[in-house]
């Protein structure tokens, strides 16, 4: 056999602990496939002391993470997180260095991928970041490759686990979102920073790496419109259920002739549809294209073993040689397209309004729906358990988000309403 693939790993956590037990299970296996052994031989996380359940007594540590791009490696795995700070730093002395570089870290690539992905094809080293977006689903390698021959029209799907995680349980079992975060927390999908979970801004990372691969265009992270599930409550799971739907965090990225049009929202899944039967951590994205068709990509998008998979994955191609861009075209070679107008886009949508239970409410917001051009398909109130409030849902006709949008801010400050009101997108 041929020399081993020599490995520095940065970040020992969830992810950095699955890489080391996939490459000890299956040491020969992955051999085998690679055509040489892939050997770690250099770490480097914030406390040496800590007992992470793996040994990693064997290998060199070093205490100043940045230093791992100058040791005796041929690749860096870095799995420590953060746009910036010592991922960043650690990338960027890597791939100066010469080296190759495999990383999770969709924080990262979101912000500065195009200037990574550049060093990379100027050092003509892989960079590779398979677990960075539905962690174990090779959805980057079947966008960047399987889908290579096609012009793609849409990619969208659930890429947050722990909002999955957390509405799927809001769903079965009645309870609010609150409730159910420690529990994503402690099962090792939700962020350092959770906010970036249940606000969207972990999926619209996932979403603007999927686009670049997708559409061919650079990195327009900051074109995402960003919403979370913060304000969904155990009572819109209800009623969603009832009308036929599921509750899921969509990221949705289509482009057409005005542009590409990114966004990360709460969405209503019709039953029929398969985003609508993804539950707990899973994730699932589809994607279009001219020739293919419809493809679905579905299975864990976080947790230790299936990122790690991911991860090793990347390894494993680069141990056999195989290259190419990044971004399945050259840097120099992606589009710079205009955001899509948000308002511009059309569709039926889902609105709850929490209101002061007395005469006149629901004509006040029939009338701001009137007034904006959208036409109401059902209205449904309920009392609730406060005292002298209700519940009204709203389904829409198809009508552009703008005029939706025009609707909401006439109702915002109204005497009728107590809180703001809560606007869901039904996926087609
Ligand atoms: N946990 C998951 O399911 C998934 C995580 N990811 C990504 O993988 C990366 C790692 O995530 P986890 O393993 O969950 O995180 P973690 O918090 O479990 O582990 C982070 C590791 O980095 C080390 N670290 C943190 N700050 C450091 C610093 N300043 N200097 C040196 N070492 C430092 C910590 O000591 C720890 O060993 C992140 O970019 C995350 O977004 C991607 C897909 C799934
Ligand atoms: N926090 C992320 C982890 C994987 O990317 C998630 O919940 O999906
Ligand atoms: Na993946």
């Amino acid at each position: 056999m041929t020399t081993a693939l020599r490995v520095a790993l940065a970040g020992l956590g969830t992810v950095g602990g699955g890489v080391i037990r996939v490459l000890e299970t299956n040491r020969e296996l992955i051999a085998r496939r690679a055509g040489r052994p892939i050997e770690i031989v250099a770490v480097s996380a914030r406390d040496r002391t800590k007992d992470r359940g793996v040994d990693v007594s064997g290998y060199e540590w070093l205490d100043d993470t940045t230093a791992l791009a100058r040791c005796d490696a041929d690749v860096v795995v870095e799995l420590v997180g953060g746009a910036d700070g010592p991922a960043l730093a650690l990338a960027r002395a890597t791939l100066g260095a010469g080296k190759g570089f495999v990383t999770a870290n969709k924080a990262m690539l979101a912000h500065h991928g195009a200037e990574l992905a550049e060093m990379a094809e100027a050092a003509r080293v892989p960079l590779k970041f398979e677990a960075a977006v539905a962690g174990g689903i090779p959805v980057i390698k079947g966008l960047r490759e399987g889908m290579a021959a096609n012009a793609v029209s849409r990619v969208y799907g659930i890429l947050n686990g722990t909002c999955n995680f957390i509405l799927s349980k809001m769903e079965s079992e009645g309870r609010d979102f609150g409730d159910v975060l420690a529990e994503a927390q402690a099962l090792g999908f939700a962020e350092s920073d959770p906010s970036f979970d249940i606000d969207g801004v972990d999926a619209a990372h996932k979403l603007s790496i999927l686009s670049t691969i997708a559409f061919g265009t650079r990195p327009a992270f900051a074109d995402v419109a960003i919403g979370g599930i913060r304000n969904v409550t155990a009572a819109d799971v209800a009623e969603a259920e009832a009308l036929g739907y599921r509750v899921r965090l969509v990221g949705m990225a289509q482009a057409d002739a005005s542009g590409v049009f990114q966004r990360v929202h709460a969405h209503l899944v019709p039953h029929a549809h398969p985003l609508a039967h993804v539950t707990g951590s899973t994730n699932a994205v589809v994607a279009e294209g001219n020739f293919v068709g419809r493809l679905l990509f579905q299975g864990a998008g976080a947790g230790d073993g299936p990122t790690a998979s991911a991860v090793v994955a990347d390894l494993i191609d680069i141990a056999r040689g195989e290259a190419g861009p990044p971004y399945a075209m050259p840097v120099a070679a992606l589009a710079e397209v205009a955001p899509a107008a948000a308002g511009a886009q059309r569709g039926r949508a889902y609105l709850r309004f929490a209101v002061a239970d007395r005469v006149g409410v629901l004509a006040e917001i029939a009338a701001a729906m009137r007034d904006a051009g959208v036409s109401i398909e059902s209205l449904i109130q309920r009392a609730v358990p406060v005292e002298g409030t209700a519940l009204v849902v709203i389904v829409t006709h198809e009508a552009p988000d703008a005029h939706i949008e025009a609707a909401l801010e006439r109702l915002r400050g109204s005497q009728s309403l107590a809180g703001e009101p809560l606007w869901m997108h039904i996926l087609d």
